[in-house]
């Protein structure tokens, strides 16, 4: 049944997040389920969402047309894939509708198609939507730029085996934290992937390890090592609920804010 509560498309509706959301917004009394999207030719198209589930009906069926949905919702949360993504924001700016970005992976190219949009509508973008990383970013960058160069910085993550793209979203982001405290730019000292014989490491470098394996929800480690003593700033995920708390509390801030790219330290007030 419609009411008058804020109307809430779910992108990615049989994903681990999409499906996690869905259930969430169910519970909640503060907004309505009101579109759920997959891709063209998922199983999933034409069901309802709540019983392709495995539960009871949502009333809403799963569809692959974006703009129709959209234009009936007040928000889209969307944590699909880069090239839907990009589709999405376009769309949702055209609808008007607040975008919620919890993809993660996306490239430069790709970032500016999401600030163009921006113009026109709303979006917040993350690559953590839990309030415990965004704090930890304010940390991270407050260490940095406590820290001389005679600490190296590294960031480590972990999550489950699933996961396609690498660094997670949540290590650029405190990587991006560490950089901005040292006063330098991420893409000047990035240092990922190393393999062989790669020299001794370079003063000022960031480094970044990925570990992929089992169910693990997201694990984030910022290291600062330095002579006789290592600091470490460590932030722990068992349960992807936050993230999805997170997002869906973004989709009811961004209702009456102007057109513009925000963030999660926005939504949680965390700006120093
Ligand atoms: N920002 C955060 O807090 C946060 C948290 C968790 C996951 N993520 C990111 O969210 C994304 C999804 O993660 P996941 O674990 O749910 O992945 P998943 O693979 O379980 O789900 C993604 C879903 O998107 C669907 N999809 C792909 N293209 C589509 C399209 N064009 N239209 C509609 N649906 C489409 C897929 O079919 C799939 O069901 C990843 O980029 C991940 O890194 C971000
Ligand atoms: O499961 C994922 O995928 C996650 N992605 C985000 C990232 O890339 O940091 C957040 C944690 C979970």
């Amino acid at each position: 049944m419609m009411t008058d509560l804020p109307g809430i498309v779910v992108t990615g509706a049989s994903g681990r997040m999409g499906q996690m959301l869905i259930r969430m917004i169910g519970d909640s009394d503060k907004m309505q389920l009101t579109g759920a999207l997959e891709r063209p030719g998922h199983d999933w198209i034409g069901r309802d969402v709540g019983e392709a589930m495995g539960g009871a009906a949502a009333g809403v069926l799963v569809e692959d047309d974006p703009l129709e949905a959209f234009a009936r919702a007040q928000a889209v949360v969307d944590f699909t894939s880069p090239a839907a993504t990009v589709e999405f924001a376009g769309l949702a700016a055209q609808a008007r509708a607040v975008h919620v970005i919890g993809t993660t992976g996306l490239a430069p190219e790709d970032l500016e198609a999401i600030k163009h949009a921006a113009h026109h509508a709303v979006i917040v973008r993350a690559g953590n939507m839990s309030l415990g990383v965004n704090l930890l970013v304010q940390l991270t960058k407050r260490v940095a730029a406590a820290l001389d160069e005679e600490f190296d910085i590294e960031v480590v993550e972990a999550h489950h085996n699933r996961k396609v793209d690498a660094p997670s979203g949540t290590a650029l982001m405190l990587g991006e934290a560490a950089a901005e405290g040292r006063g330098v730019s991420l893409e000047d000292v990035s240092d990922r992937g190393r393999d062989g014989i790669t020299g001794a490491r370079k003063k000022g470098d960031i480094g970044f390890s990925a570990i992929r394996g089992g169910d693990v929800v997201g694990e984030h480690d910022v290291i600062f090592a330095g002579p006789g003593e290592r600091l470490v700033l460590r932030h722990l995920a068992s349960d992807r609920s936050l993230f999805a708390r997170g997002a869906l509390r973004a989709a009811l801030w961004g209702q009456d804010k102007t057109p513009g790219e925000y963030d999660m330290i926005d939504v949680l007030g965390l700006n120093d």
